[in-house]
Parts: structure tokens; sequence; C-alpha cells
């Protein structure tokens, strides 16, 4: 599956949530679809799944247009932050219903993950707490087998058993039947063993896509003397950087390059130190 997003932009009334984003992204790869709260995650997975029609640009899976394309619809399952189900159906009648829809839908799975989740199929949806909410949503989106299988912060309500069932799953289905699986989560840290490709958005626009190899053995924090760290990083991508008297920290994308000099640390920076990092170098050349 590729997905090729071309200079989108969305606005809402008094709100433009994305701003001339542009990227693409091919799978079968698990992705890590990352920002702070009102970065335009879910606008942007809304449009992907075809609810919402972009201001301007662009959203194409396989070369086709996903805005009222019923045919590729049916190959893109949306698991929606607030669980999009029908509150006046059962379990077992809205499980029927996403079979009906997806082609490849997998019955023995979703049979199976009922149990793993302990729900009872006659349980009406409006009856269910927010962590069987989401037990519903995750049941739905592996059973739906579709090619792009969309989880907006899936876990909502679930305990840390519930988390890592999920986590099992995603690792289990992706090596049995890989898909590409976009996730959006505020759990960063927890989850970013699993993320074979990054993607951050801060306030509408893409700030970052690197593929997990490239984040974890290119970006590395430099800390030390400002002078020093200056030059040992002279050349290379800056993604954040950060002085305070004669000390400074560089956030850097260093692609290979060895980072050599005098009094000067190397660490490597995770995911969620990243997220901030990038925001924090947002509201810095905002300022400026
Ligand atoms: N239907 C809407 N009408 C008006 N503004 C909206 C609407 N939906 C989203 N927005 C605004 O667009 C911006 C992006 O929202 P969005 O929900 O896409 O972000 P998000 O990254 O998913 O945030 P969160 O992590 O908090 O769910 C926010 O400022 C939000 O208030």
């Amino acid at each position: 599956m590729m997905i090729k997003v071309s200079n989108v932009s969305k606005s809402y009334k008094h709100k433009q949530a994305l701003k001339n984003v542009s990227f693409t992204i091919e799978g079968p790869k698990i992705i890590g679809f990352l920002g702070h709260n009102g970065a335009g995650k879910t606008t942007f997975l809304n449009l992907l799944a075809g609810l919402i029609a972009p201001s301007n640009g662009s959203v194409c899976v396989n070369g086709e247009h996903v805005f009222n394309a019923p045919a590729i619809l049916r190959d893109i399952c949306f698991v929606a932050e607030s669980g999009n189900f029908q509150e006046e159906m059962t379990i077992a009648q809205s499980l029927k219903a996403n079979s009906f829809f997806y082609p490849k839908w997998d019955e023995h799975l979703a049979l199976e993950l009922l149990q793993v989740f302990a729900l009872n199929p006659k349980d009406k949806v409006r009856s269910l707490s927010k962590g069987l909410v989401s037990a519903l949503g995750i049941i739905t989106g592996f059973a739906s087998n579709a090619g792009i299988t969309i989880f907006d912060e899936p876990y909502i309500g679930l305990d840390v058993a519930g988390r890592n069932t999920f986590y099992d799953l995603l690792i289990e289905q992706q090596s049995e039947n890989p898909r590409l699986f976009i996730l959006s989560t505020h759990l960063i840290d927890e989850a970013s063993e699993l993320f074979e490709e990054i993607l951050i958005l801060h306030e509408g626009q893409l700030l970052l896509q690197k593929t997990a190899d490239e984040w974890r053995q290119h970006i590395v924090a430099v800390k030390g003397g400002a002078l020093d760290v200056e030059q040992a990083t002279a050349g290379l991508e800056v993604i954040y950087q950060h002085s305070f008297m004669h000390e400074m920290t560089a956030v850097v994308y260093a692609n290979g390059r060895s980072i050599e000099g005098n009094n000067i640390t190397r660490e490597s920076v995770s995911l969620q130190d990243m997220l901030v990092y990038l925001s924090k170098q947002q509201k810095a050349r905002a300022i400026v």
C-alpha cells in the first residue's frame, strides 16, 4: 500500500488544522503518527479514512484519491479515538456490520479476540466501559484485515495488561499478515519499540519523518561548551539547539557521521524527548 499526501491543508471554521503537509508512506509497516494535543493527527487520520475532504491538496492511496472512493475505503479501517460504533447495537451486531463492510474480514480472529478481551457479544455498545469500547475497536481493527489499519489512541481506558495485549497482537499480526498499521498515541515511549517509521506533526505541520533505524542510530543529543558543540555538529541537520550561559545542547541528525570533539557528551534521544525538543525548537523559531 502506498499513501501519498500532497500539499494537504485542512481548515475548520476558525482553525487551520493542517498546513500544506506532504509525505509518502509505503507499507507494510508499523507507523507511529505522533504529536502533541491539537497537532492535527486526528484531522489527518480522518482525511486518510475518507471521512472528510481536504481544503487543499490530495490524499491518495495506491494512486487514487480516498475521498468519495468506496472501493478503496473497504481496505482502510479507521478505529477512531472515541470509538465509532453504533450505541444501540450489540457487540455481535457491530462486528457483523463490519464483517459485511470489510471484504477480508477475519471472523475466526474476531471470535478469538472477543475471548482475549473478555467481551460478551450480547452486550450493547452503549453499556460498555471506555476500556471495553477500546477493546471492541482493537478487535474491529485487527479483524478487518484492511490493507491500511489506523488506530487513533486505541487504548483509552485500558489498563497495562490490556495495552500489552494490544502491542503483542500488533507484532503477531504484522508478522503473520503484514499490513500498513498507523498508530497515533500519547504513550510514546511505551509504544516506541514497535514503530518502524515515525511521523511527527506540530501545529498542523510535518516536523519529522524518519525510519526507526534513522532515529535510533543517527539522532544524537550533543552537550558541552557552546563552541565545542558547534564545532562538533557543524554541517549536520539540527533538530534542536539551546544555549544557556556558555553551555549548549544540540540534537542533530548525524546521518552516519561520527561526532567527535573535546569536552562534549553524546546521548541517544528517546522518542518522547525528541517530540519535546522538536516542539521547543518550533516555538523558538516562532518567537524569532
Ligand atoms: N471539527 C472541528 N471544528 C473546529 N476545529 C477543529 C475540529 N476538529 C479539530 N479542530 C481543531 O483543529 C486542531 C487539530 O485538531 P486534531 O484533533 O486534528 O489534533 P490532534 O493532534 O488529533 O489532537 P489530540 O491529540 O488532542 O487528539 C485543533 O486546534 C482542534 O481544536
